[in-house]
């Protein structure tokens, strides 16, 4: 195992020192240890090279946006705090006092080539309820549109456990996803993912391109520095995320020179992680796997179930006896078995609730009747947007 491991990296290591990028629209997040110069308080100097570059990027007419961690960082900073609290409200605390200087920060950086900039503080819950998620991409594409550069953070102040998203990491991913992002860029402060954790290993080596989906990327990651969040796992996993929407990240350091420039023009620095269809679909069968919080359950009966577990087929209407819950369109729903009372999947359900009720136990054919001939919608859940509990 350790061997294929080595060999697989070893075969990618040396591949590629171009990447065939076409990036009209990059997210880039910027980790804590980087943006407040290992805790010693924001590094203005870093910040407003990395405006330059991003004001190059602009110019060209890509569109970027920033992930910014540091808010806790600088608010610990702030207040002559000797290490991160533990206590959440002074945690808490922490990040309303940083995140101010963190946005003055980047006003001021990228106001100096004209580029306007807002703030985004999100947490989890909006972009896992429908209605808030559709009024932040609503948001947010009007600001790309209007060519301002949107700086996101998660809402510190307010998260608790279940909104959070606990790092910003997954946060950059799912805003890479929320707006169809070409590339995801994490920069940290090492050079890119090793075979090991290069504070501890000083023999591990980097690997300059792997497929996120790739497993033994999850046995090399370990964790962050004390002022980051999630380490290196947090990426891989953040990877993982972004490959589901079909976009490719780069992991890379920071303090390489004109970095994000370099990474947009295909330069091989740092690791890039790939997708492709196949594992797209993957990817999201494993998230939709993850998930801790239904919006509903669909009972099936024995034959659908079977269908489902059997014959990998996907979830039509005529097999479900009963929606239980109320969710939207797009929402990710349980599916029970109805003789069992088990769960045997989960999966993102093709319409609202209300919807649902109306076409449970229908025939495809019943479906002109019930909602006008130019319904197209003969799905319940699509077995690629569905996956397997038993
Ligand atoms: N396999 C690995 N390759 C590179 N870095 C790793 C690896 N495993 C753990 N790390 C650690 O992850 C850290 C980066 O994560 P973190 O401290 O959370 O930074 P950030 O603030 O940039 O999010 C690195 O400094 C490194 O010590
Ligand atoms: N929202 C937090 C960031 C948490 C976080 O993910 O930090 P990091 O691992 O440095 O990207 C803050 O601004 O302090």
């Amino acid at each position: 195992m350790a061997d294929d491991i080595a060999n697989t990296m070893e075969e990618a290591r040396f591949v590629k020192q171009t990447r065939n990028f076409d990036i009209q629209r990059v997210i880039v997040k910027i980790g804590s240890s980087l943006l407040t110069n290992n805790g010693r308080g924001l590094d203005r100097t870093a910040i407003y090279e990395w405006a330059k570059q991003i004001a190059k990027l602009h110019k060209k007419g890509v569109e970027v946006l920033l992930v910014s961690s540091g808010a806790v960082a600088e608010g610990v900073v702030r207040m002559n705090l000797e290490e991160r609290p533990k206590k959440l409200a002074a945690l808490q605390a922490c990040a309303s006092i940083g995140q101010m200087g963190l946005i003055e920060t980047w006003w001021s950086a990228l106001i100096q080539h004209g580029i306007q900039s807002s703030q985004l503080l999100l947490t989890h819950d909006d972009l896992s309820n429908r209605s808030r998620y559709l009024n932040t991409t609503g948001a947010l594409t009007q600001l790309l549109e209007w060519r301002v550069l949107p700086v996101i953070n998660e809402n510190d102040t307010i998260t608790i456990d279940e909104i959070k998203f606990g790092d910003n990491d997954t946060l950059g991913a799912m805003a890479a996803a929320m707006v169809n992002a070409d590339l995801y860029i994490i920069l940290t402060d090492q050079e890119g993912v090793f075979t090991d954790n290069p504070r501890d290993n000083p023999d591990a080596k980097m690997i300059r391109q792997e497929r996120a989906m790739a497993d033994y990327l999850f046995d090399i990651a370990g964790d962050g520095g004390k002022l980051g969040r999630g380490g290196m796992l947090t990426k891989i996993r953040a990877g993982r995320l972004a490959a589901m929407g079909g976009c490719p990240t780069v992991i890379v350091s920071g303090a390489i020179d004109d970095v994000i420039t370099r990474v947009v023009s295909g330069e091989a620095v740092g690791t890039l992680l790939t997708t492709n269809d196949e594992d797209k679909i993957i990817a999201r069968k494993q998230w939709l796997a993850a998930h801790l919080r239904m919006s509903g359950s669909l009972v099936v009966d024995a034959g659908a179930a079977r269908a489902l577990t059997e014959h990998n087929r996907s979830l039509l209407p005529v097999g479900v006896v009963e929606v239980q819950g109320g969710f939207d369109e797009g929402d990710v729903v349980e599916i029970i078995h109805q003789d069992t009372g088990e769960r045997i999947a989960v999966g993102q359900v093709n319409f609202s609730s209300n919807d649902a009720r109306r076409v449970a136990r229908e025939r495809t054919e019943q479906f002109d009747k019930i909602f006008g001939s130019s319904e197209e919608r003969v799905v319940m859940v699509h077995r690629d947007n569905l996956a397997l509990t038993v």
